[in-house]
């Protein structure tokens, strides 16, 4: 584990929650984008809330499956330094998501068992993070943000050539183990640190970035 060990927090959803995801000690904010969830934003709502984030802090929008309609219209109206794809997005969608916004990409890849950890190893060539989340159930509404985690003793040992986060269920009771037994040196929570779905809880995530930072002073 180390001690510069990055959090994102994700799913913020009212202007409170920037402050107060800064103030915990968030290195990633995350805005979504996806209708069906209780996180989503609109177009508006995100451009005032990124503007909000000071430098320093990386301004993720997540997306799932985007059409190039709204990638462009969110690169002309919301200030975002990194995508995160969280959909079924192919190696070579990532690649044009990438030409067309001129931003880097994080994609995500969900993990039920072992063999989808080969998927990784497609996503490393053209994405400039990988995100590894449990895999969502079948016919879940949405592919991520179900508080679901996977078994993370099979990430022990593996590296990978980019940069990569662990996301999935994590909470500030859990997060220790799992940077233990991943050797995460991000991790990414949404979940975990509501008090409802959608809503975040300031000492939650603050909670969280503690628990994340006495882990890694050990
Ligand atoms: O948060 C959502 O509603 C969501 C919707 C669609 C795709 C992904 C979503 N959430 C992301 O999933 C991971 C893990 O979340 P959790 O900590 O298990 O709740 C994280 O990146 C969320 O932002």
């Amino acid at each position: 584990m180390s001690a510069d060990t990055k959090v994102k927090i994700c799913g913020l959803t009212d202007p409170a929650d920037v402050p107060a995801a800064i103030l915990a000690g968030a290195s990633y904010v995350g805005f979504v984008f996806f209708p069906k969830s209780p996180r989503h934003l609109e177009l508006e709502a995100a451009e005032f809330m990124a503007a909000a984030v000071p430098e320093g802090i990386t301004r993720v929008a997540l997306l799932v499956d985007p059409d190039d309609a709204l990638l462009d219209e969110l690169v002309a109206r919301v200030p975002i330094d990194m995508l995160q794809l969280h959909g079924h997005e192919t190696p070579a969608r990532v690649t044009e998501i990438k030409a067309r916004t001129g931003l880097p990409v994080m994609k995500v890849v969900g993990v039920g068992d072992e063999t989808d950890l080969t998927q990784i190893d497609f996503y490393e060539k053209v994405a400039d993070q990988i995100l590894v989340d449990a895999k969502p159930p079948e016919g879940a509404d949405r592919p991520g943000g179900n508080a679901m985690r996977f078994d993370w003793t099979l990430l022990s040992g593996r590296r990978w050539t980019k940069p990569w986060m662990l996301a999935g269920g994590l909470t500030p009771d859990n997060v220790a183990k799992a940077l233990r037994l991943t050797g995460a040196r991000q991790v990414d929570v949404s979940s975990g640190v509501e008090s409802a779905p959608g809503v975040k809880d300031p000492e939650r995530m603050r909670a969280f970035v503690d628990s994340v930072r006495a882990a890694t002073e050990d």
